[in-house]
């Protein structure tokens, strides 16, 4: 089975068919692909350590997603997990990175709403969008990841980059269950036929860098899976956690709680580590996983005790900024500079003297501040520039004059 792919369907909302759903023109291919098509090979593939920016600070500090690599994003059903990937899809408005949003069994509204926020907020004419909507019969769904890939992989292999989000997997897993017992294959657990892990396995191998012989173009994945009341451990979930390159959870309570995106940072990891990440950046949030998680300890321990001594509630209060600093509005991405910026400001205890309620108007109103402020600093943090000391000096320099707008005036 072929679909048509090429750089006619950028832009455009098809079925897994490659047929337009946007009433759009008829597509003009450049050619029709195989949807199964063979991983590229060990010797094929190149070193994943090019940073893929999503935009979102939990993610690019603490979990950076490099080109070519799996990330699987989980959790329960409402959690973020579709806002989280098409925030990291906005963000590629100003990167060299195509999208291709693959959409299984999702509502119509659902994806109608996914298609307006890319076309509001980011590049949808470097987008491609594959459909196949809950009232499509099961094999149309069950080629959707699979037809998107190659979609995809077409401009991975003339060179360039993509990034490839499959919403979701679990559902792709259901129909795949379906039409094996419609056919007859033997249930195995959770009635699932004993071939859906090599299902799964066979369309994420497929993402990868490629070596600069075979033109050093980049495929990266973004698998989602719907979790049921946190089960990380359920079938599906456990799967596609040893297929990938690491994962992003998703947590119901942080959510409740109001911290968005809610990623539970002590249950998510990126396998790949800090390598992928862009370097100024990797210097400046070092440490910050591990400050945060011995802040979210101290607090618990706090919690009910006495007035902890000086020291630790200094720790603590740090802690709680640095969670302000991550919770981050929806279509509000930031660049390297500005993550950088937050990192290094908040490690010299710059946000100390301001109220938590201050640091999302701080983070808010960051960018156009450096634009304003550090304009020349804004090219030192591409993929492999670093600050030197002078740069950081200034950098921090100009976040404090931020700061200083921010706190009350005091009286002459
Ligand atoms: N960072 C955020 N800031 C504000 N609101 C958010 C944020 N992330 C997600 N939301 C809101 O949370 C709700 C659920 O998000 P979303 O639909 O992405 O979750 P999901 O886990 O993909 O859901 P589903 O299981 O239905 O696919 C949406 O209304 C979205 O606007």
């Amino acid at each position: 089975m072929r679909v048509p792919v090429g750089a006619a369907l950028l832009g455009r909302v098809v079925d897994p068919l490659g047929r337009p759903l946007d009433g759009g023109s008829p597509l003009q291919a450049e050619r029709f692909d195989a949807i199964e098509r063979a991983a590229p090979t060990i010797i094929e593939r190149d070193l994943v350590i090019q940073p893929v920016q999503t935009g979102t600070l939990v993610i690019d500090a603490m979990f950076a997603l490099g080109r070519g690599q799996r990330e699987l994003i989980l959790g329960d059903r409402a959690t973020g997990k579709t806002s989280l990937a098409v925030d990291a899809i906005i963000n590629q408005r100003s990167s060299d990175i195509v999208c291709v949003y693959i959409a299984i069994g999702q509502k119509s509204s659902s994806v109608a709403r996914v298609i307006d926020q890319v076309r509001r907020h980011g590049a949808p004419e470097r987008c491609v969008f594959v459909v196949a909507s809950p009232a499509s019969a099961p094999g149309l769904q069950w080629i959707a990841p699979f037809a998107g890939v190659t979609i995809a992989e077409y401009f991975r292999d003339k060179g360039g980059h993509a990034l490839v989000v499959i919403d979701d997997l679990t559902k792709h897993a259901a129909t795949h269950r379906e039409i094996a017992l419609l056919t007859g294959q033997p249930p195995g657990r959770e009635a699932y036929p004993g071939d859906v892990f090599y299902l799964h396995a066979r369309l994420l191998e497929r993402a990868a860098k490629l070596s600069q012989e075979k033109g050093g173009g980049s495929l990266t994945a973004l698998p989602i899976a719907e979790t049921d009341a946190g089960n990380l451990s359920a079938y599906i979930p456990t799967n596609l956690i040893s297929i990938t390159d690491g994962q992003i959870v998703f947590d119901t309570k942080l959510y409740a709680e109001g911290h968005k995106p809610a990623v539970d940072v002590g249950a998510s990891v990126s396998r790949l580590g800090g390598k992928t990440q862009a370097k100024a950046l990797r210097e400046a949030t070092g440490t910050m996983r591990l400050d945060y998680a011995q802040f979210l300890e101290l607090e618990m321990f706090t919690r009910f005790g006495e007035q902890p001594e000086p020291r630790v509630k200094a720790q603590i209060e740090r802690g709680k900024r640095l969670r302000a600093l991550l919770g981050q509005p929806l279509f509000q991405p930031l660049r390297v500079i500005d993550q950088v910026a937050l990192a290094l400001a908040l490690g010299h205890g710059q946000f100390d003297p301001l109220a938590l309620t201050d640091l999302a108007r701080l983070r808010a109103a960051l960018p156009a501040w450096l634009d304003a402020n550090a304009a020349d600093l804004l090219a030192c943090t591409g993929a492999d520039g670093t600050l030197n000391s002078e740069q950081a000096t200034a950098l921090l320099e100009a976040v404090q004059r931020l700061v200083d707008s921010l706190l009350p005036k005091t009286a002459p």
